[in-house]
């Protein structure tokens, strides 16, 4: 087995790029007169002058007091990325966190979550790499600066080759490669995208997109990412049993592998030189290049690179009848090899356990919308059922109103009506009918209180003979006449009505029967002297009364009607126009019986 499991393998170059995005060439920074401008310089010199880096980070420093918040947000991100660097781990993830959780500001948080990644899964934790990566996700559509959104990409596409996730590693890359910011290329793109081909197990040693970006790196002068590539190409060549391809490969990139150092790559060389030879029986060399790579080694190391190491040492020494030694790199073998399975089920796991984790909260939100949803309706239904209530309530009210208007004005009718009905039609008093039954009971309350009152019966003089000369009209006319001179006469409280034609009654209340009399005669001398004109005819009349009281006549309305009639008849008999009361005729009666 000889493959290059370039998920493992590839990671620890992949941190490395990480690390050395946004890499620009460094400034040649003196005295700090920017904040701001002297932490990007310092930042920029990270991976290509890493001692410059320190020097400027620790003048920074002293300056920290005079730097505005953001800057000194700036600068703890910077402290986090060195004290990762320097392999704190630990201590650099809580300052990651504050920068994250507090600065405030989206960019730096973005570029902390990315190296936060890099820490998470450079220690392992791939669920909390994993959860994180699905945070960075939703954070992409509002990230701006083409430099952060270039390494988030470029993270989140690592982390979901990691997953075996290749299809969406590659989706990322190529997101990658329609924002390369300045300064940046197609290398890291076309590199990422190459790395999840091969480990999808799509990649041949002829497949253009290795050779892509084989070119492009080699093009862009990043001699890491182009050894990576030559190394995938020699894995693939292994593979495809090409050792004599690779065994010459390798030792065209070797001299580049030296010079730049990168562990990963030297282990990995040494490796696959160790497999080459071994695959061209040269067994001896195998043995010597396998061992120099378990020489590279730490004890307590495990890898991929290890575990294919320990197989040549094994198929060599098997095949030279060294069983002892055979038997002591098979059990190395299988100690990698668990190291590598663990490794791969741990990843996966954690994949699973981020995905779940995603759907349970994804449930749990749908289901938390649904019920906004349900509140959201119940408060329009409630807020539909006030309106319809205040609606109802305010139809009620005009109902109501116009209700108590309709029976307001019914009642101003009927009393109108019912006015009507008592009152006279041409003169306006009471009719004889209501005349009637209110002198019955202003007589009635006289009689309680012992009250005194008189009856007056009026009636007009030849009043046939107006009619007959004046016509009709001028009879009205005159009728009229005669109840304003009454009424002048008159008080509040007494009744006045008309009892016939021209025939009226009053009845004067709290009345004795002198003053009855007296009033009684006042008004026949008012008619007498006060004639009627109408449209130049002057129209003189009298009129005769009759008077009854109740001294004389009692309370009873009927008797006092009688008695004052007689009197009137008396009156109309003995001349007209003259006063008789009810005593008067008694006695004149009696004298004429
Ligand atoms: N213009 C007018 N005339 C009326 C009205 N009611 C009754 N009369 C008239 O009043 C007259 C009453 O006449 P009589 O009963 O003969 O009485 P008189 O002519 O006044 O004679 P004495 O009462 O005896 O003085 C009649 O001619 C009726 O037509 C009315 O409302 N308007």
């Amino acid at each position: 087995m000889s493959r290059l499991a370039s998920r493992f393998r590839l990671w620890p170059v992949i941190v490395a790029i990480a690390w050395s995005v946004l890499a620009q060439p460094g400034y040649a920074a003196t005295s700090i007169t920017n904040g701001a401008a002297f932490l990007d310089q310092t930042e920029s010199l990270r991976t290509t002058d890493h001692p410059r880096f320190v020097q400027m980070l620790a003048q920074i420093h002293q300056e920290a007091p005079r730097l505005t918040s953001r800057e000194q947000w700036h600068l703890r991100y910077l402290d986090a990325w060195e004290t990762m660097f320097e392999g704190d781990y630990t201590k650099s993830e809580v300052m990651l966190h504050e920068v994250i959780d507090h600065s405030g500001d989206a960019g730096l948080a973005a570029k902390a979550s990315a190296l936060l990644l890099t820490n998470l899964a450079a220690n392992r934790r791939y669920e909390e790499a994993f959860a994180l990566a699905n945070h960075v996700t939703t954070w992409l559509p509002a990230v701006k600066d083409p430099q952060v959104r270039f390494m988030l990409l470029m993270n989140l596409s690592q982390m979901l080759d990691i997953a075996d996730q290749t299809d969406l590693a590659i989706k990322y890359a190529h997101m990658m490669e329609d924002a390369v910011p300045p300064g940046e290329t197609l290398c890291r793109p076309r590199s990422l995208q190459a790395a999840a081909l091969f480990n999808a197990k799509h990649l041949t040693s002829s497949s253009p997109e290795l050779q892509q970006a084989i070119d492009t790196c080699v093009a862009a002068g990043q001699p890491i990412l182009a050894n990576t590539m030559w190394l995938v190409l020699s894995s693939l060549y292994l593979d495809e049993n090409q050792p004599a391809k690779a065994m010459a490969l390798l030792d065209r990139i070797m001299p580049s592998i030296r010079t730049n150092h990168y562990y990963p790559h030297m282990l990995s060389a040494q490796v696959q030189r160790a497999q080459a030879y071994a695959k061209l029986g040269d067994d001896s060399n195998a043995r010597t290049a396998a061992l120099a790579a378990v020489a590279m080694s730490g004890p307590n190391d495990i890898n991929e690179w290890l575990k294919d190491d320990y197989e040549v040492l094994y198929q060599v020494e098997k095949r030279q009848g060294h069983l002892a030694d055979a038997l002591a790199a098979y059990e190395h073998y299988v100690i990698q090899d668990k190291g590598h399975l663990n490794d791969i089920s741990a990843r996966t796991l954690a994949y699973a356990a981020t995905q779940q984790h995603l759907l349970v909260q994804k449930l749990e939100t749908d289901s938390l919308s649904k019920q906004n949803s349900i509140l959201r309706l119940q408060q329009a239904l409630a807020t539909k059922a006030v309106e319809t209530s205040r609606l109802y309530i305010a139809l009620l009210l005009v109902v109501l109103v116009s209700i108590v208007f309709w029976l307001f004005r019914l009642k101003r009718s009927q009393l109108r009506f019912k006015q009507l009905s008592c009152l006279d039609g041409l003169t306006g008093i009471l009719n004889h009918q209501h005349f009637v039954s209110e002198a019955a009971r202003a007589l009635h309350l006289l009689e309680k209180k012992s009250g005194s009152a008189c009856l007056i019966s009026i009636d007009l003089d030849y009043f046939k003979q107006v009619n007959d000369t004046h016509g009709h009209a001028i009879g009205d006319a005159v009728l009229q006449h005669t109840v304003t001179i009454c009424k002048q006469h008159l008080r509040t409280s007494d009744l006045f009505g008309r009892l016939g034609g021209e025939e009226f009654g009053i009845l004067l209340v709290d009345c004795s029967s002198d003053q009855g009399t007296a009033i009684a005669d006042r008004i026949r001398k008012a008619i007498e002297a006060t004639p009627v004109d109408v449209d130049g005819s002057v129209v003189s009349f009298s009129a005769s009364f009759g008077v009854a009281c109740t001294d004389t006549s009692g309370y009873e309305l009927q008797r006092l009607c009688r008695e004052a009639d007689a009197a009137l008849y008396r009156a109309k008999r003995t001349g007209r126009n003259r006063v008789i009361t009810d005593a008067e005729w008694a006695f004149d009666g009696s004298l004429e019986a």
